[in-house]
């Protein structure tokens, strides 16, 4: 007698892995090698930005009141008393009439409070002695970028948790962060089964396929910001494959297996989580594609057995397998970010269960529209390069017509939603 096996609802499922959430450990890495990382401390600016009243320009600092009397008539002529690049100080105090030659980012002299950009000055010279001279007024703090205006000292800049990204990068150098505090990449082991697997290098032979899921998960664990650990294929002896979990296990924080989860004769997974005691959170799903995605937890380490179909397994990563890795690195928003579109084609298929169909979303004319993105089977390999979204189609629908608004889950954006699973839309016809 086959084994009933009980579907559980999406959230049901989401939330029962997400109690086994955990906090990756923090480490250093060197800032050329923070980028994609997530940050495991709040930065702080510990300096004002520009640390010093600095020149925007390239021209001349003077002192404002000397301008005062400037007009077209009555050019107001100042004695250049010395030049300063980005990266010196003028040592000496600025006085009555005179003037710096002053280059953009270096410090305003002494006594300076205004900037006249070059292209404003008249220069020239009497007596071997440099002079500029201006033809309207300034006033004071003219053309100054003055310290602090951009940071303050103080200020929390990111937060923890936050990925870093080419801005967050300026930041960490800005303030000095040679080492960054980040989380230390989750590592996620990889398992594929199944006897007719081939790997990309070998010749198709009959009766086999090449082993593709394994190369998309390993992406996706890269997408998601952790580590692979690819432990290769199964064997079709169940006592290895036992043993293969068991050793893989040690290695890992979580690990993921492909296929073998429905009731197949060689589908080896339920056996070897109740040979190695794992518990088995849920074997059935109200979803497809990805209804058999199993989930097991032993020792407080997830197993997840994802589909061997293509595109199961690729939808069972994405809403059970990324939220864990992205709570792992103190992210407040673990899950897919959830958006609203426009459905740009029929969908008619009916949904029993909620359906996540892989399509492309597409700005048009700043509305989000959404159009499936190829053959809707569990076992399609074709739709999954160009999808950039899930369509959440609620269990219980009969079809949607074009220009109905659908619930999307983004699969490439890093803001992430922190619980994408209430209230999915139900405009169905
Ligand atoms: N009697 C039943 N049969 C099936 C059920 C069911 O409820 N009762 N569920 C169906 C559903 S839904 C799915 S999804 C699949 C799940 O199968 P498994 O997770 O056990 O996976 P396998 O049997 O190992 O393989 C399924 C399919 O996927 C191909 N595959 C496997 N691994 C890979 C890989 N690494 N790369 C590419 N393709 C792979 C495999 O060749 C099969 O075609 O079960 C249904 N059956
Ligand atoms: O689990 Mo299967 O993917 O529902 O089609
Ligand atoms: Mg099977």
């Amino acid at each position: 007698m086959v084994e009933k096996r009980q579907p559980i609802p999406v959230a049901e499922a989401v939330h029962r892995v997400m109690d086994y959430a955990f906090q990756a450990k923090k480490e250093h890495v060197p800032l050329t090698q923070a980028h994609g990382r997530f940050l495991a401390q709040a930065i702080r600016a510990d300096h004002d930005v520009p640390a010093f009243d600095r020149s925007p320009y390239d021209g001349y600092a003077i002192r404002s009141v000397d301008s005062k009397e400037a007009s077209s008539q009555h050019p107001v002529r100042f004695q250049v008393v010395g030049e300063i690049g980005a990266g010196y100080v003028f040592e000496d105090v600025v006085g009555d009439h005179q003037a710096v030659r002053i280059m953009t980012g270096a410090p305003i002299p002494q006594g300076c409070d205004a900037v006249v950009m070059l292209e404003l000055t008249h220069t020239f010279e009497e007596n071997h002695q440099k002079y500029m001279s201006i033809k309207r007024p300034f006033e004071a703090g003219s053309n100054i970028s003055y310290r602090g205006e951009d940071i303050q000292k103080g200020t929390v800049l990111i937060e923890q948790g936050q990925t870093i990204n080419p801005g967050v990068m300026a930041l960490l150098a800005t303030f000095g962060y040679e080492q960054v505090p980040v989380y230390r990449k989750a590592v996620i082991g990889v398992i594929a089964t199944g006897s007719e697997l081939l790997e990309p290098g070998e010749s198709l032979q009959p009766g086999k396929i090449r082993n593709s899921n394994a190369y998309m998960i390993m992406a996706q664990i890269e997408r998601a910001g952790a580590e692979v650990k690819y432990f290769g294929k199964f064997s079709d002896d169940l006592a290895l494959c036992i043993d293969h979990v068991e050793k893989a296990l040690q290695e890992v924080d979580i690990l993921i297996t492909t296929g073998g989860v429905s009731v197949g004769d060689y589908d080896y997974l339920p056996a070897i989580y109740e040979a190695i005691d794992a518990k088995v959170l849920f074997n059935k799903i109200a979803m497809r594609p990805g209804s058999v995605t199993t989930v097991a937890a032993r020792n407080g380490k997830l197993l997840f057995g994802l589909s061997g179909n293509p595109s199961a397994c690729y939808v069972g990563f994405e809403l059970f397998v990324r939220p864990i890795i992205r709570s792992a690195y103190g992210h407040s928003q673990p899950h897919l970010r959830r958006e609203q579109a426009i459905l740009g084609a029929d969908f008619t298929k009916p949904n029993p269960f909620t359906r996540f169909v892989r399509a492309r979303i597409d700005y048009e004319k700043g509305k989000l529209v959404t159009v499936p993105s190829g053959f809707d089977k569990s076992s399609a390999v074709s739709s999954l390069a160009t999808a950039n979204a899930f369509i959440v189609l609620p269990g219980g629908s009969r079809g949607y017509e074009k220009g109905m608004q659908v619930d999307v889950l983004l699969l490439e954006d890093l803001q992430g939603s922190e619980w994408p699973w209430d209230n999915i839309e139900k405009s169905y016809r």
